[in-house]
């Protein structure tokens, strides 16, 4: 993060929420940006939620482009930045993983937001479903990323998303040893490690109302 002359704005709650993954790319790509940090109390008074394209958090800035939608300000970022593969080819199979990872998090979302107590333990039954199939692509990956030879937005989606559930249950990934070396490998990369032990990561909360 920075305060000087960023080119990118994030407005968001004081969460880890959806801005995350954004962070962490941004983070491991080297870039700079600017925090606007909204209160619950100043977003229930509901001036800037009516002003928002869809009525939600985050907001996304680069420059004079305004952009809502977490997964769009990803997919902005693979552009600019080269995360999106080498060809359209590997985009689509790009988009595909990034699709595959929001829905388990729309689910967690979901979950945390409806019935995380109750829900808990079918929750994670069927996550183990869902994550047995990223191990099997990435036991199929030659480099240790989803697509092709160079990490992509879809990397970071993905890592944020093990993150949050390392929380939920910590022995998750247990039978999923190329999930595990994943999140290991990412961990590792020095500006995400760098990120993962700063405050700006370890204390903010991932949810809005104290689930996790
Ligand atoms: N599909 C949207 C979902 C955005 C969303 O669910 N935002 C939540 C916070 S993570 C929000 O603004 N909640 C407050 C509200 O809906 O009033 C995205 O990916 O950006």
């Amino acid at each position: 993060m920075s305060l000087g002359l960023a080119p990118y704005t994030i407005t968001y709650f004081p969460l880890r929420g959806r801005a995350n993954t954004l962070r962490i790319l941004l983070n491991d790509q080297g870039q700079e940006w600017k925090e606007i940090v909204v209160t619950f109390d100043e977003w229930h008074k509901g001036v800037l939620k009516a002003s928002c394209a869809f009525g939600q958090l985050p907001i996304f800035q680069d420059g004079d482009l305004v952009l809502y939608q977490s997964n769009a300000m990803l997919r902005h970022l693979g552009r600019k930045h080269g995360l999106y593969g080498k060809n359209d080819s590997e985009a689509a199979l790009i988009d595909m993983m990034n699709d595959a990872a929001e829905d388990i998090r729309g689910r967690y979302v979901t979950l945390v937001y409806s019935n995380f107590d109750d829900g808990k333990e079918e929750y994670l039954k069927d996550l183990m479903i869902r994550l047995s199939k990223f191990e099997a692509i990435l036991a199929n990956s030659k480099t240790g990323f989803l697509v092709g030879d160079k990490i992509s937005f879809a990397d970071y989606s993905l890592f944020d998303i093990l993150l949050t559930h390392l929380v939920m249950r910590s022995s998750c990934l247990d039978s999923f040893p190329n999930l595990k070396g994943f999140v290991e490998r990412m961990s590792a990369r020095p500006k995400i490690k760098a990120y993962l032990e700063s405050d700006a990561y370890t204390k903010l909360p991932i949810n809005g109302n104290g689930k996790q």
